[in-house]
């Protein structure tokens, strides 16, 4: 195992000079697992219900579940065989069609008809960064274009069923809110940039919103759209988590956890019920958990725990990764009943 030693604590408000007029209790990850079947979908929107009544959340979502490797795969076939337009055919079909039948069981009529726009307008952006690729030819910045569609597909489904379910759910768009460096396809975050943006936005919503912002994506100053690598909105969420000194960030993905090694891969994998900070930092940052390798760092930094949950059993416990001194009794919303 590893023994990276884990940075030492430094305060989130030395990121920042804006003042926190509210801090969440709690941010709430969603990744592709969770936000991508209409099923679990819909337990999605009962786990923010729930979380809502214990005080503010901000909700990070990933794209639903593959569409990142399939945004992917079409343009490096795009790009491999000679530019052919039935490829960005087929793969904006294929969007169109999952996107669709995904809200058609999330939202109401007028919602649906309101993410018909919303959709064919990036589908539209898709195309034209597609055409981008065939008049320049391929470079990282427009891949991050490409890559970033996913998020920017999937969260106003989430945005738009949590306004169905009477909540304030305002839009929110990522790339105004994590500034990055212009390393595309795994972005150094530019951390008082963002602290101040982040803050900014957060002190003027409305107390009873429920933002959804999508993880995995932000921008350069000057606006060119960037990811943060796979698995990239694990780290969004921890950032958002830091920079607005949450209660705790909360990921909820399919498997109750987590283990020893992948769950899925090795039966003899062993769920953990708790593991300290340290621990878990030096096991994420060299990949062992199954998480975006920077995720803890800004918890680390701000001290703040995190407990990783199952989207299948959502009342399920989980595991707690508690920074030293820090109890669970502090991780909001509260811990359910063992089960
Ligand atoms: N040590 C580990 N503990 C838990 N899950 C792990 C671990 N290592 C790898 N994983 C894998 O991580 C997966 C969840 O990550 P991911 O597929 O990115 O989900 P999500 O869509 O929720 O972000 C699990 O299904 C599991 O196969
Ligand atoms: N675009 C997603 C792809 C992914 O891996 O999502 P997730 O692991 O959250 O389902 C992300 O990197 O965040």
């Amino acid at each position: 195992m590893s023994t990276a030693a884990s940075p030492s604590p430094i305060s989130p408000s030395s990121w920042s000079n804006v003042p926190l007029a509210a801090r969440p209790v709690a941010v709430l990850k969603f990744g592709g697992s969770s936000v991508g079947s209409p099923e679990t979908f819909s337990t999605v929107v009962d786990v923010v219900s729930e979380s809502v009544k214990h005080g503010p959340i901000v909700v990070i979502a990933s794209a639903l579940a593959r569409v990142t490797r399939l945004l992917s795969g079409a343009l490096e076939n795009f790009t491999t065989h000679h530019h052919d337009e039935g490829v960005v055919d087929e793969l904006v079909d294929t969007l169109r069609r999952r996107h669709l039948d995904h809200a058609e069981a999330a939202l109401r009529s007028d919602s649906l008809e309101a993410y018909r726009l919303i959709l064919d307008d990036h589908l539209s952006r898709l195309r034209t960064v597609f055409g981008r690729v065939r008049e320049e030819g391929f470079s990282p910045a427009l891949r991050d274009s490409v890559l970033a569609a996913g998020e920017q597909m999937s969260v106003p489904i989430l945005t738009l069923a949590l306004q169905d379910a009477g909540y304030l759910a305002p839009h929110c768009d990522a790339t105004q809110l994590v500034v990055t460096d212009d390393a595309f396809g795994g972005a150094n975050v530019q951390l008082t940039d963002s602290a101040d943006r982040i803050r900014r936005w957060y002190g003027g919503l409305d107390e009873k919103a429920i933002p959804v912002v999508a993880g995995f994506i932000g921008a350069t100053r000057a606006g060119t759209i960037t990811t943060l690598g796979f698995e990239g909105s694990d780290y969004s969420a921890a950032l958002f988590a830091a920079i607005l000194e949450a209660g705790a960030l909360t990921r909820y993905t399919d498997v109750n956890g987590l283990y020893t090694s992948d769950p899925n891969t090795d039966a003899n994998a062993e769920r953990l019920d708790r593991i300290d900070m340290e621990e878990a930092y030096a096991r994420t940052e060299s990949g062992a958990l199954g998480m975006h390798p920077k995720t803890l760092r800004p918890l680390v930094h701000a001290g703040i725990p995190m407990q990783v949950r199952s989207i299948l059993r959502p009342q399920a416990r989980g595991t707690c990764i508690l920074p030293t001194g820090v109890d669970l009794s502090v991780i909001v919303p509260p811990v359910p009943a063992a089960d």
